[in-house]
């Protein structure tokens, strides 16, 4: 057991319960061939689990005293680095990579935004996040947790809330509920837009979120607003909360394409 104080600036909430824990990695489902990513694998409690049924487990962890630590586990590679520095474009050398993590809740969004960008990189993804955020990732349009971060997810893959946490199987206890949560890819040819673009798109309208549509693209692309409002059927009435994934990937096209 490696002992060492807890650092809140890196969202170090270590999970205690061993149940929690083995159903966390029973949904990631390890096999003896695969080889799994975990995220901020702190004081190794989902680790030891998995080096018992994964091929290898790479381990990327920000505290450097845990990643010494961590590095005696068998069957663990321990890596002392930034998880946002990881360039998710070089791991789909890794054929069925699996990724898993008990996310520092500080960093979760900004991760899982280039890990979801980064998704041809891995089969399947079971993270633990901020309840909150978890509601926001699944959210459909209409309500009031549906934004960015949810058409943006669910552009690259299939989201699902797996199980709730509460904050007693902590030390220190977080102050908010927590979900885990699983993430699948979407087949390459459901992803037939260019990220960036749809980037721009959706920050832009979710900044004006309280405008109708035709007066979005009256400010910031009015030369490309008739035809992009004809080509996509979209009415200049509606709200960006309206609008699903699919209608912003299709404005993205419209809006940049040639
Ligand atoms: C919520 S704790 C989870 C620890 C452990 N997996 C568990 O379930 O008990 C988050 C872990 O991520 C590490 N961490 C924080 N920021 C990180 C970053 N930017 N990159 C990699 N690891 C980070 C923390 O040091 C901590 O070990």
């Amino acid at each position: 057991m490696i002992h060492a104080p807890a650092k809140k600036s890196l969202g170090q909430n270590f999970l205690q319960d061993m149940n929690i824990a083995r159903k966390i990695v029973d949904a990631l489902e390890p096999g003896h061939k695969d080889r799994v990513l975990e995220i901020g694998p702190g004081k190794g409690v989902l680790t030891a689990l998995l080096a018992d049924r994964a091929g290898l487990v790479l381990g990327v962890e920000k505290d450097y005293f845990l990643t010494f630590a961590l590095d005696r586990c068998p069957g663990l590679q321990a890596v002392n680095m930034d998880a946002l520095q990881l360039d998710w474009s070089r791991l789909d050398r890794w054929p069925g990579l699996k990724i898993i993590g008990n996310l520092p809740y500080n960093i979760a969004q900004t991760l899982l935004w280039d890990m979801a960008a980064g998704c041809r990189s891995f089969d399947r993804a079971v993270v633990m996040v901020q309840k909150e955020v978890a509601q926001r990732i699944t959210a459909g349009p209409g309500g009031k947790e549906y934004g960015a971060l949810s058409i943006w997810l669910q552009s690259f893959t299939t989201p699902r809330v797996l199980f709730n946490v509460s904050p007693g199987v902590f030390r220190p206890r977080p102050s908010v509920d927590s979900s885990v949560l699983e993430l699948r890819p979407l087949p390459a040819d459901k992803i037939f837009f260019v990220p960036r673009d749809l980037a721009r798109v959706v920050k832009t309208m979710f900044q004006n979120r309280r405008k109708q549509l035709g007066r979005i693209l009256k400010t910031y692309w009015n030369d490309r607003r008739k035809i992009a409002l004809e080509q996509c059927g979209l009415d200049p009435r509606a709200r960006p909360e309206q609008l699903s994934p699919e209608d912003f990937q299709g404005l993205s096209k419209c809006l940049f394409s040639e």
